[in-house]
């Protein structure tokens, strides 16, 4: 799986691709593609966050663990319900974050780490949002009105890819040009597509798999015989649970909500289970170095 992250950005690039030629304004098709990214990459990436705390991880310490991760959980719930819209912005920064970090799995970044995180991460998931404003405006109108912020997104769109590359430039180890191509080709590509292509391709072939592929390589010495398989199989457990639990809520509330208000609740219960897992992958990640 050493090379999965770089074939997987190239299939991102022929679906994408295939979307714009063939599939343009099918919904089925946008559809089918949400769930099957959704599924296969994006929910399994985060089902392994116990393993990453501890690969030899025993009954009462995976108790402990679940119980820590509903704990989150249920604080960033009681946020959601008092403050929607500070849950919104503590969500978009951490993923922002979260994002930006998978950018640089292979790296090691000497100077301005977290802000080159935060900066490419914001302007990747800025390119998804901004280039389909009316969508996400009309997806977030229950919680905040967000239409005089096009400007001002616009702005930090720009100042993120400035940023990044002085903080690349900076860090005189990394080719930077190769970052730069990628912000501004995929950038292009994400402000263009529809909203939630843009976002699955993104998430799933530039987060995800990338993110999982780095989960593999740290995890595949303890995981015995049949590593590969055995590497899939404990994924199981937490991505089931995760896909039926969010599917219950959706199910339950589907006849009485509308489309956009369901989006919104996806985004909220992947939110849920984004904050104790973008906390445990972060300690994973920097504790390789
Ligand atoms: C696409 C989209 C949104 C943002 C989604 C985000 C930010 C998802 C982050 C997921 C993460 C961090 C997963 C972890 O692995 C909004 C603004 C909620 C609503 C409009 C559509």
């Amino acid at each position: 799986m050493k090379n999965t992250d770089i074939w997987g950005k190239v299939v991102g690039f022929i679906i994408a691709g295939l979307y714009l030629v063939f599939f343009e304004g099918n919904q089925t098709f946008e559809w089918i593609l949400f769930a099957l990214v959704l599924f296969t990459v994006g929910i399994p990436h985060g089902a392994l966050d116990h393993l990453l705390a501890n690969p030899h991880i025993q009954r009462r310490d995976l108790t402990r663990f679940i119980l820590k991760y509903l704990g989150i959980i249920m604080l960033y719930l009681l946020v959601w319900t008092m403050i929607p819209a500070l849950a919104l912005i503590s969500f978009l920064i951490m993923s922002a974050y979260h994002f930006g970090q998978s950018h640089y799995l292979r790296e090691r970044l000497l100077i301005g780490k977290g802000f080159c995180y935060l900066g490419t991460g914001a302007f990747y998931l800025g390119a998804i949002l901004l280039g389909n404003f009316e969508q996400t405006e009309s997806i977030l109108s229950p919680i905040v009105a967000i239409g005089s912020f096009y400007d001002v997104g616009l702005l930090l769109l720009g100042t993120s890819v400035i940023a990044v590359f002085f903080i690349l430039r900076k860090n005189k180890q990394i080719h930077y040009p190769i970052y730069l191509a990628e912000m501004l080709i995929l950038g292009t590509l994400l402000f263009y597509l529809p909203l939630l292509v843009g976002f699955i391709l993104y998430f799933g072939f530039w987060h995800a798999l990338p993110s999982m592929s780095e989960e593999y390589q740290s995890l595949k010495f303890s995981l015995g015989d049949n590593r590969l398989s055995q590497f899939f199989l404990r994924m199981l457990p937490f991505t089931a649970a995760s896909i039926i639990g969010m599917g219950i809520i959706l199910v339950i509330l589907y006849p009485t909500n509308t489309t956009q208000e369901l989006t919104l609740l996806f985004f909220v219960l992947v939110s849920l289970i984004s904050a104790p897992h973008i906390w445990y992958m972060n300690g994973f990640l920097e504790s390789r170095h």
